[in-house]
C-alpha cells in the first residue's frame, strides 16, 4: 500500500499534473518540500546525459560556444533551463523561484535565487553542440561574466522586455564588446503585462547605440501572449494555452497566409518588408539579390536567402537579431535555440590570429578553476586548437612548467561526464593541473620555439576590490584550515583577495561588494566547516598627492659585523587625472638607468613598490604618482634589503610632504521605484551625498540614475526595502575614484585615527 502510494505521488510529481496529496494538505501550495527534494534528487540524474552523443567529437562547423548574458532576474537562468528541458538533457522543468535549477547549483544560489558563479553545460540541438555558460547577472559578480565571454564565441543577451536595458545589460554588453562577441537578443517575460516589444527595442538602440534586427513579433501581450510571428518564414509559431502546466514542448507553426486574423497578417507583412529592408543595407549581397530578383515582391524571399543574410549581419556586428518570448511559460525558447544555431558563429569562425601559430598542435586558454575537494582543482580550458587527452603533457605556457592532466570531462553544471580526447572548438574540464591558473599550452614544445610572448592568449582584468573586512578563525587553531579555505576560494575567484594587515596581522578579506563577502563568509562556513568571525565592513579608499616634491635620504645601519650605507634622492608628483588611474608609474633619471646594476634597480623598484601599497594617510593604496629616482649612492657591502628599506623610507617621506588626497569609491546607482516612492528615494539619496543625474521614465516606473559615495550605501537593500515597501529595485557600480572633499576627508581621517 506505501509502495503504491509512493509510486503514485512520484508520477504525479513527475509529471507535473497534479499536486502531490502533501501540496494539499499544505493547503495548496503548488510545491512542497517533499516534492522539492524530489525534483532535486531525480530531475537530472548522471543517465539524463546523452552520453553517446556527448562523447562524440562534434564537426567544428556544428559548434556553438555561447553565453547568456544579462542584468540581475531578466531570466539567464529560466530560459537556460528551458533550453535544457526541450534539447532533452533533463526529464523535469527547474524552476528557479523552486530552488531546483541544473546551473544554479551552490546551495547559496538556490537559496537566494541568484546566480553567483558562472556554470557550463553542454547538450545537442538539431545536430549541433552547445555549449553553454550561464552567468550571473549581480554586479558583484562581474569577473565571472568576462572571464566566461573571453572564451565564448557567441553570446544572448537576455532581456526583462517590461524593463528594456537596465544597468548591469550596460555592463555585460561592453564586456561583450571588448571581446568582440556577436549577440542575440531575446526579449524574454513576454507575459508580464508591461512587456513592451516597441519599448525594449527602442531602449537598445538608445541605450546600448546597437542596431536591433527584429525578427519575430508577439502575438498578444501580457497574460494574452500565445505566440509568436516567426518574420524569416513568414509563419505564426502558437503554443498551447489550454492548461497553465503545459510545457512548451508541442506548439503549432502555420503560415501566415493561413491566418484569418487580418490585423496580424497586415503587422506581420510590414514588419517582414522592414527586416527585410534593414538587412538589404546593412549587406551588400543581400542588397543585390533583392534589387535583382525580389524588388517588386517581399514575399517571395525566400527563408534560406534572409536567414543566411541575417547571419552575414550578425557575424559582422552590424546588427543584433532580436527575438522574443517568455521563458517562464514555456514560449519562444526552442526558436531561440534554432537562432543560436542559426545566426552565432561555430569557433572556426572567429578568425584568432594567435591561434594560426600553433596549426594543429594544442592550444587552449584555462579560464576558470573550480576547487574539488576530492579531486583537487578542476579547470576549465577552451581548446582552440589540436586534440585535448587525458594522461598527456602540456607545457603551461603562463608558468613555463609541464604539466600531466589525469582526467578529462565534459562540464553538465555539477556533473561531470569522462571524456576520452576532446577537439578544438570545444569547452572541456581537467583534472589534475597542478599550477595555479594554468594557462595555454603549446603541446610537448617549449614556448621559445614559437615566440612565447606573442602566443600568449590574453586573461581578463581582474576588477580592484572596494569593501574590504577582518576575518577571525573561531580559535587560533583553526587558524591554518582558514588560510587553506581562502587559498581553494581565491583559486575560483580572482575578484576575492587576501591580505594580512601588517600592523595588527589581522587577515584582510577584500571583495566586490557586500554580497560577495557574505557569499564568501557563508562559504567558508558550508564548505569547509569554518564558524568565522567577519568584522566591520569598510570601504577601500585610495591616496594621492596633490602637488610635486623632490627630496633625499640616508640609511646608514650596522648589522652584526656590517655596515649598510645608501643614500637616495628621489621626486613625485601627481599625474593630471589621477582618479581616472589605479596604477602609479616608476622611472629612473636617465644616467642612473645606464649606470645601475640589475638587482639594484630590482631593489630600489620593490621599495618604491612598497610604498605604494600603503599610502601616508591611511595606509590605502597610492594611486596617480609617478616618482623618478634622481640619485643613489650605495657603499660596497650594503645589502640589497637595506637599499629597499631605504627607498621605502625616501618615498615615504616625499609622499607626506607632497600633501595627501583620500579618494573614495563613486558609485553609479540606478533605482528602479515605482512613482509613489520616488521623492522619500530621492529624499534618502540627498542624505547620502547622492547626486541625480537622472529621472527617466520606464513603463510605469521611474528609474533614478545618481552617483553615490560607497560609503553611504552601507545595507542599503534593506533601507530602499523599507522606504518602498519592497517596491524597488537598484543596482550599484564602480564608477571611479574621487577626491573627497577636505571636510570629508578630515572627518574621514579623524574617525579612523579615532580621535572623534
Ligand atoms: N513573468 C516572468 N517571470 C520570469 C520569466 N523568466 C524568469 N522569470 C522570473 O524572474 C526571476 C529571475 O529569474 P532567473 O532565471 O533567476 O533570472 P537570472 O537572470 O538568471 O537571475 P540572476 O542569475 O540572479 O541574475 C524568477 O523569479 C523567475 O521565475 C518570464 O518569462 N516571465
Amino acid at each position: 500500500m506505501l509502495l503504491r502510494l509512493t509510486v503514485a505521488k512520484t508520477w504525479r510529481s513527475f509529471s507535473g499534473l497534479t499536486r502531490c496529496a502533501q501540496c494539499l494538505k499544505n493547503g495548496g501550495q503548488t510545491w512542497c518540500r517533499w516534492r522539492l527534494q524530489w525534483k532535486r534528487n531525480y530531475s537530472f540524474l548522471p543517465d539524463d546525459v546523452k552520453s553517446v552523443r556527448s562523447v562524440v567529437n562534434p564537426d567544428i562547423s556544428r559548434i556553438r560556444n555561447i553565453g547568456i548574458m544579462a542584468h540581475i532576474d531578466a531570466g539567464k537562468t529560466t530560459t537556460t533551463e528551458r533550453m535544457l528541458y526541450y534539447s532533452g538533457y533533463t526529464r523535469a522543468l527547474g524552476d528557479v523561484d523552486d530552488g531546483d535549477t541544473v546551473t544554479d547549483f551552490m546551495v547559496q544560489e538556490r537559496e537566494r535565487g541568484i546566480t553567483i558563479q558562472s556554470a557550463a553545460v553542454t547538450f545537442d540541438w538539431k545536430e549541433h553542440r552547445i555549449n553553454l555558460i550561464d552567468t550571473p547577472g549581480h554586479v558583484d559578480f562581474t569577473l565571472e561574466v568576462e572571464r566566461a565571454l573571453r572564451v565564448l564565441d557567441g553570446a544572448v543577451a537576455v532581456f526583462d522586455a517590461s524593463a528594456g536595458v537596465e544597468a548591469q545589460t550596460l555592463t555585460v554588453w561592453r564586456q561583450a564588446d571588448k571581446h568582440n562577441v556577436p549577440r542575440l537578443c531575446f526579449l524574454n517575460k513576454m507575459d508580464k503585462p508591461g512587456a513592451s516589444l516597441a519599448y525594449s527595442i527602442e531602449s537598445i538602440k538608445e541605450k546600448l547605440k546597437a542596431n536591433p534586427v527584429l525578427l519575430q513579433i508577439p502575438i498578444g501581450s501580457g497574460k494574452g501572449f500565445t505566440g509568436l510571428v516567426d518574420l524569416i518564414t513568414n509563419e505564426q509559431v502558437m503554443w498551447s494555452v489550454k492548461c497553465s502546466s503545459e510545457d512548451g514542448r508541442v506548439f503549432q507553426k502555420t503560415p501566415m497566409s493561413s491566418s484569418n486574423n487580418a490585423e496580424l497578417r497586415s503587422r506581420a507583412k510590414e514588419a517582414r518588408s522592414s527586416l527585410i529592408e534593414q538587412v538589404a543595407d546593412l549587406d551588400d549581397e543581400f542588397a543585390e539579390l533583392l534589387l535583382g530578383e525580389f524588388g517588386e515582391d517581399f514575399d517571395a524571399v525566400p527563408p534560406e536567402k534572409l536567414r543566411a543574410a541575417v547571419r552575414r549581419v550578425t557575424l559582422a556586428r552590424k546588427g543584433v537579431p532580436v527575438l522574443c518570448g517568455s521563458a517562464l511559460k514555456n514560449k519562444g525558447v526552442q526558436p531561440l535555440l534554432d537562432a543560436i544555431t542559426a545566426y552565432l558563429p561555430a569557433p572556426n569562425e572567429r578568425h584568432l590570429d594567435l591561434v594560426r601559430w600553433y596549426k594543429d598542435d594544442l592550444c587552449a586558454l584555462a579560464f576558470k578553476v573550480l576547487h574539488d575537494k576530492q579531486r583537487g582543482p578542476l579547470v576549465f580550458v577552451r581548446i582552440y586548437s589540436g586534440t585535448m587527452k587525458p594522461q598527456s603533457a602540456f607545457y603551461n605556457i603562463n608558468r613555463g612548467a609541464t604539466e600531466r592532466m589525469s582526467r578529462l570531462l565534459l562540464p553538465f553544471a555539477d556533473q561531470h561526464v569522462e571524456i576520452p580526447s576532446l577537439t578544438a572548438g570545444n569547452i572541456a574540464l581537467t583534472v589534475g593541473l597542478k599550477q595555479r591558473r594554468a594557462l595555454k599550452e603549446g603541446e610537448g614544445k617549449r614556448g621559445s620555439e614559437k615566440e612565447p610572448s606573442r602566443l600568449v592568449l590574453a586573461g581578463v582584468e581582474v576588477p580592484e576590490p572596494v569593501f574590504f573586512c577582518t576575518i577571525e578563525p573561531p580559535s587560533l587553531a583553526r587558524q591554518t584550515d582558514l588560510e587553506h579555505a581562502l587559498t581553494c576560494l581565491q583559486r575560483e575567484d580572482p575578484s576575492l583577495k587576501v591580505r594580512t594587515d601588517p600592523d595588527s596581522g589581522q587577515t584582510i578579506l577584500c571583495g566586490m561588494g557586500e554580497l560577495h563577502i557574505e557569499i564568501i563568509h557563508d562559504r567558508i562556513r558550508r564548505e569547509y566547516g569554518i564558524e568565522t568571525h567577519l568584522g566591520p565592513l569598510q570601504v577601500a579608499y585610495r591616496e594621492t598627492i596633490l602637488q610635486s616634491v623632490s627630496t633625499t635620504d640616508m640609511l646608514d645601519r650596522t648589522l652584526g659585523d656590517r655596515r649598510h650605507v645608501v643614500t637616495v634622492g628621489l621626486g613625485v608628483s601627481p599625474w593630471a587625472e589621477s582618479t581616472a588611474t589605479t596604477s602609479c608609474d616608476m622611472t629612473f633619471e636617465e644616467s642612473l638607468e645606464e649606470q645601475l646594476a640589475p638587482d639594484v634597480k630590482v631593489a630600489v623598484e620593490n621599495g618604491i613598490q612598497s610604498s605604494y601599497l600603503q599610502g601616508p594617510l591611511l595606509g590605502y593604496p597610492v594611486q596617480g604618482v609617478s616618482t623618478t629616482v634622481q640619485s643613489l649612492s650605495i657603499q660596497p657591502g650594503t645589502s640589497m634589503a637595506m637599499v629597499s628599506a631605504c627607498v621605502s623610507r625616501c618615498m615615504l617621506k616625499a609622499l607626506k610632504q607632497a600633501g595627501g588626497q583620500l579618494l573614495e569609491p563613486l558609485m553609479s546607482l540606478e533605482i528602479t521605484v515605482g512613482e509613489q516612492h520616488l521623492s522619500s528615494v530621492l529624499g534618502d539619496l540627498a542624505q547620502r551625498r547622492g547626486a541625480i543625474h537622472d529621472i527617466q521614465s520606464r513603463q510605469d516606473n521611474k528609474v533614478v540614475l545618481a552617483s553615490v559615495p560607497l560609503a553611504e550605501m552601507m545595507g542599503y537593500s534593506t533601507v530602499l526595502r523599507t522606504l518602498t515597501s519592497g517596491h524597488a529595485t537598484f543596482s550599484l557600480e564602480l564608477s571611479s575614484y574621487e577626491a573627497m572633499s577636505p571636510h570629508d576627508q578630515s572627518a574621514l581621517l579623524n574617525k579612523m585615527t579615532g580621535l572623534v
